[in-house]
């Protein structure tokens, strides 16, 4: 497993990209392939999850070619387009995979397999099986369901009101591409507003989506019809940049074309609230999807309370805003976000100790976490657990730790921020 070396730094200076969004990214893979027509997609992101999306829909019999790293051609044959597999659906590390994958295998007339990698065999489908279930679909898995390997087979649903007890963009993608698929209307009402990548490609794909005060509803039995999809730089991976030119003394980047969709945008709403200069130039739309520029000077951080409807859009942007905190005066609260423990590790308790190890106070609470700065890092051996948004959180960290830093498992920061190391050493 790859080693990751970071020395401290100052002056952070220059202009970059970050790799493409990766919800937008599998949304196109996923939607190209049950699409009627040709779908040609920019700026994917070449990252490990969005490569399981592709596998899993070619084992299907849908043609996507890569025209390059980032530039896919998927020639979509619409929903009866998908073939029974005959291989188990491998969705590695990705939840997003295996989420959205459930609700349109839960439409499909044939049997499917489906498991990951040992995270998401830890991960909860008992959020999306129950409502599939009650749609009509068949779901057979570990521990009644509720996880990995499951078996699905689909067909015959019937639209249900699901009341989602989370704010996850997961469920309600999967109950809405399901609900494209059953007799009547499908409605996911949730706790507060999350991600709507899925609604947006819904409309850009030709498909009415009804968005109300506090949920979403779709009409069975529409089709999508393919066309052009230009994906944005992730703010969730921008978010990591940013984060070191806040606290590294003397910097100014620049980032340009990232996905600015107000749903996306709580990381820089946070560092704002938290005297982070983060200036936001809008320069256009790509397929429904706000994209702009981000200029970040080192700034003098405080501390602040963070939780509520902010807590679904900046979920996956915690482990580097805690990394932050460490550097602002006083004390930062952050609550609400127990669904950190489901990710791809408990993103609270390894959050928590990987940051004990660099020197930071850090409590773990039930729902959070409370971080009292500015504290002087001091680099140590540090270890990503297998997470993507772990490792990149210890590598930024390491920037300010006295003496040298070295991240373990460096290799999964792959999964979504192929290059990480480069773009970093750019700056
Ligand atoms: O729909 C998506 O693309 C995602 C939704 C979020 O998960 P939940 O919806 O489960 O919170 C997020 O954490 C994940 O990285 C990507
Ligand atoms: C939680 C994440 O992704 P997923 O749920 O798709 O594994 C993430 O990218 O931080």
């Amino acid at each position: 497993m790859q080693r990751l070396q970071i020395e401290p730094r100052t002056n952070l200076k220059g202009t970059i990209r970050v790799p493409g969004d990766k919800s937008i990214s599998h949304r196109a893979v996923m939607f190209g392939a049950i699409a009627e027509g040709t779908t040609r997609v920019e700026g994917f992101l070449p990252g490990a999850d969005c490569l399981s999306t592709i596998d899993c829909f070619r084992k299907m019999g849908v043609p996507i070619t890569r025209k390059s790293d980032t530039s896919l051609v998927i020639e979509g044959g619409g929903w009866d387009g998908l073939q029974e597999p005959t291989e188990f659906l491998d969705v590695g590390n990705s939840g997003t995979t295996i989420r959205l994958m459930l609700g349109i295998l839960a439409g499909r007339s044939f049997y499917s397999a489906i498991a990951g990698d040992a995270s998401i065999a830890r991960r909860p489908m008992d959020r999306v099986i129950q409502p599939l279930r009650r749609m009509g679909a068949k779901v057979e898995g570990r521990s009644g369901g509720s996880f990995t390997p499951l078996g699905v087979r689909g067909g015959g649903l019937h639209g249900i009101e699901h009341q989602s007890p989370v704010a996850s963009a997961q469920v309600k993608s999967c109950l809405l591409l399901a609900g494209l698929q059953a007799k009547g209307i499908t409605q996911v009402k949730e706790p507060s507003l999350s991600r709507d990548h899925t609604e947006r490609m819904l409309r850009a794909f030709g498909v009415e989506v009804d968005s109300f005060a506090g949920g979403v509803s779709v009409r069975g039995g529409q089709t999508l019809t393919g066309g052009e999809v230009k994906v944005p730089g992730d703010i969730s991976s921008a978010a990591f940049p940013m984060a070191a030119a806040l606290i590294v003394p003397g910097s100014r980047i620049t980032i340009r074309d990232v996905g600015l969709n107000p749903t996306r945008t709580g990381i820089i709403d946070a560092f704002q609230a938290m005297g982070g200069q983060v200036e936001v130039t809008e320069t256009g739309e790509w397929c429904g999807e706000p994209v702009g520029d981000l200029t970040v000077h080192a700034s003098s951080l405080h501390g602040v309370e963070i939780g509520g409807e902010l807590i679904p859009r900046l979920i996956d942007e915690i482990p580097i805003l805690a990394v932050a905190a460490t550097q602002a005066q006083g004390r930062t609260v952050i609550r609400d976000a127990a669904e950190l423990k489901v990710k791809e590790t408990n993103r609270i308790a390894v959050t928590a100790a990987e940051l004990t190890k660099l020197g930071a106070h850090v409590e773990e609470t039930p729902d959070g976490l409370i971080i009292e700065g500015p504290v002087s890092l001091t680099g140590s051996l540090c270890d990503s657990h297998g997470d993507h948004r772990i490792g990149m959180a210890a590598a930024v960290a390491g920037l300010i730790a006295k003496g040298g830093t070295t991240v373990e498992n460096a290799s999964a920061i792959d999964v979504s921020f192929p290059g990480f190391a480069e773009t970093m050493g750019r700056l």
